[in-house]
């Protein structure tokens, strides 16, 4: 059963006639240049958007239906960059996101390593901590949808500022997630990271959904060129890859 359908889907000139469906328990990850439309479709897919054509159906419902208070039980959004704007310590800010938790969930202090950050200011984290503890908290908003393997999880750029570790450490939490049932949609600019863990890659390029696919499809030179109007060369290995790119140029 698809989660997510998008059927024709356009938004002025920022997304044209996007149509594709992504599968219940299925992770999707957006590789495109800057401006290529990626956030424009998270935002869509979010219901933050709205398409001036086209339908997005969500779990067999038209997603503009849904009320925002049902959709924010179901599905969250972690924006590309947040500025803090509560000087509170980390605990109390995810305090306010926490409802009926008296704690942190345990899997989210671990993955998010966030043991030594609770005491401290939002305001003084660095760029990575505060890309942490914004995971963290959009992930505790549908908690709940997420035990249940329900949860819809629209992510934009979550590997933004991670060090490598942390990269690794979300991205393999994040495919447990959604081996247990949930759906993941998240831009990406880390090509051979999201070749190792999405089932299908999506490339978008001015606005178009130009290919979709697994990776052993998508990322080839021809498909990357077209989409990043750049050069690569591409190795596949056991089961990491390792892409180069080689510039916008023709190589010699
Ligand atoms: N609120 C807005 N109103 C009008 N145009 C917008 C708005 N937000 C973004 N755009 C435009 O839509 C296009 C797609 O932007 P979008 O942020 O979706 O790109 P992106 O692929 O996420 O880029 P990046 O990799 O730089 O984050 C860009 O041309 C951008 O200038």
């Amino acid at each position: 059963m698809s989660s997510l359908s998008l059927v024709n889907v356009s938004v002025g000139a920022r997304l044209s006639q996007i149509s594709a469906k992504v599968a219940k328990g299925t992770s999707v990850h957006l590789l495109g240049e800057n401006g290529a439309g990626k956030s424009s479709l998270l935002q869509l897919i979010a219901g933050l958007l709205c398409a001036d054509s086209g339908d997005v159906v969500y779990q067999g419902q038209m997603l503009k239906d849904i009320p925002l208070a049902q959709l924010a039980t179901l599905r969250c959004f972690h924006q590309q960059s947040v500025q803090p704007v509560f000087d509170l310590p980390v605990n109390e800010y995810l305090g306010f996101y926490l409802q009926n938790y008296r704690d942190l969930p345990s899997p989210l202090e671990h993955v998010f390593e966030l043991y030594h950050l609770l005491n401290k200011k939002i305001t003084t984290l660095s760029g990575g901590e505060l890309q942490r503890v914004e995971l963290c908290r959009s992930l505790i908003q549908v908690w709940p949808a997420i035990g249940a393997g329900e949860a819809l999880l629209v992510l934009d750029e979550p590997l933004q500022a991670l060090d490598i570790r942390h990269q690794l450490a979300f991205l393999e939490y994040s495919r447990q997630l959604v081996d247990q049932g949930n759906t993941l949609v998240c831009s990406s600019h880390h090509i051979a990271q999201s070749a190792r863990y999405a089932d299908k890659i999506w490339c978008i390029q001015a606005g178009k959904l130009i290919a979709q696919g697994g990776a052993e499809d998508i990322i080839t030179p021809h498909i990357l060129k077209r989409t990043y109007q750049c050069h690569f060369d591409v190795k596949r290995h056991a089961n990491t890859w390792q892409i180069d790119a080689l510039g916008a140029s023709d190589p010699p």
